[in-house]
């Protein structure tokens, strides 16, 4: 299947230089980048006063959480997780995260997401959501054994059910992840055997890192050393591993995380929502770290759009340094794409020739996106999920004009009401 991409404003090659242009994809790849292309394809677009952006790569989200979306606001992290969501999780059946994920799947395809970082329970279930979605999920059973050995055995005997179904799966679209929950839900004796077992497997690891104060005071009295210090001791960290959060790190913090290529998935609403603090952004770019975005769940955005997610970026570091030009437009752009299709080993993130055909179209024929004086500007600042009006992933079309072309949308949105007048 080929698709020709026409007359668009196209965001080209790692530097993101913006230029009109005609982009061909075959099959999964984009295979030409040209002023003009006349070949025949299977689809032709007309992109004539939109963007041709690479698809967003939301680097750490739990996308089923999009069911607890509005139920628990306004409180601080270990607040709203012991009282609120995990007794609200205890009650998840497959079929309930299952339409979760749908509902995930969906709203990440309306607002251009092409590639997600997931953590969560019932991982099988979001992944047959991933392959027929058309979506490109990298999914990690969520494990939390509180030290206890019987549930480490227990959660690491999970992941790698999880593992083997995904693998029969058998989708270059549906990966695997290690993803132990964080420092303070799991024992060494897990995180270990993780870092084992993701080296036997070739697979990436996700965790939470760092996320609160009250974790690093939670670790610094466990283990008399801060959660990155304590990660780097036991042989976990190493350039497979993208940390969520890393909102408190100090300096020795942030030289461990560069000295062994760990990535860090920076969640800005999430963390400004539980009031978790402000990761030191400039400094761990400054220190050469890879740092992506993603959005959290929706229970704590509260929603998956990684355009709203650039511009709470591009702000919430500019304010807290006193300083506009930090976070500029394009950093926070290549965050939200390249950092996070590197973080996943992915050749994506950019228009390119040989590129996977992870591609969006922004429709910029809207007033406020107008008059087009800069693109990557009005796709942080001003754009929002809402102005994306096709998304391609692996080549394929998911949604064209707006409509999803993958999924059923009213099915979706009418069991999401219904799981959750189950749940209540
Ligand atoms: C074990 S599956 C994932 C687990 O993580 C919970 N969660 C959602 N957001 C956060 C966050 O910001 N910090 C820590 N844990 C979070 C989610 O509710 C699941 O229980
Ligand atoms: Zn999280």
């Amino acid at each position: 299947m080929s698709v020709l991409i026409k007359n668009g404003h196209v965001i080209y090659g790692e530097s993101f230089e913006v230029v009109k242009a005609d982009v061909l994809i075959e099959g999964n790849r984009i295979v030409k980048v040209a002023k003009e292309i006349n070949e025949p394809a299977d689809t032709v677009i007309d992109a004539k006063g939109k963007v041709v952006s690479p698809g967003f790569i939301n680097l750490h989200t739990h996308s089923p959480m999009g069911l607890f979306r509005g139920l628990a606001d306004d409180l601080p992290l270990m607040d709203w997780l012991q009282n609120h969501i995990w007794p609200r999780e205890a009650k998840l059946t497959r079929e309930y995260t299952k339409a979760g994920a749908y509902l995930g799947a969906l709203e990440m395809i309306k607002t251009g997401t092409t590639t997600f970082l997931d953590m969560y329970f019932f991982m099988d279930a979001v992944a047959e959501v991933v392959a027929e979605s058309g979506l490109r999920g990298y999914l990690s059973y969520g494990m939390i054994d509180l030290g206890d050995p019987e549930k480490t055995e227990k959660e690491i005997k999970e992941a790698l059910r999880t593992m083997e179904f995904i693998e029969k799966l058998n989708s270059e679209r549906v990966h695997f992840v290690f993803g132990p929950h964080a420092p303070y839900t799991c024992s060494i004796a897990l995180l270990k055997e993780v870092r084992k077992l993701a080296n036997e497997h070739g697979k990436l690891i996700t965790i939470h890192v760092s996320e609160t104060m009250a974790e690093i005071g939670q670790i610094t009295e466990r283990y008399g050393k801060s959660p990155v210090v304590l990660l780097d001791e036991v042989g976990f960290l190493g350039n497979d591993v993208i940390i969520a959060h890393g909102v408190w790190l100090d300096s020795r913090d942030i030289q461990i995380l560069a000295r062994n290529g760990v990535t860090v998935a920076h969640n800005p609403a999430s963390n400004m929502k539980l009031a978790s603090g402000v990761m030191p952004l400039q400094r761990l770019l400054n220190a050469g770290v890879n740092v992506g975005l993603g959005t959290d769940g929706a229970a704590s955005n509260n929603n998956l759009d990684m355009l709203d997610e650039m511009k709470l970026a591009a702000l919430l570091h500019k304010v807290h340094n006193l300083d506009p030009t930090v976070a500029d437009a394009k950093t926070v752009f290549r965050m939200a794409t390249l950092n996070g299709a590197k973080a996943l080993r992915l050749k994506a993130g950019v228009i390119k020739e040989g590129y996977l055909a992870d591609i969006v179209i922004v429709d910029f024929n809207r007033p406020h996106l107008r008059p087009i004086n800069n693109v990557i500007s009005h796709l942080v600042y001003s754009a929002s999920g809402n102005d994306v009006e096709t998304t391609i992933v692996d080549g394929k079309i998911l949604m064209l004009d707006r409509e999803v072309l993958t999924l059923d949308e009213e099915k979706i949105l009418d069991e999401a009401e219904k799981t959750i007048e189950k749940l209540a």
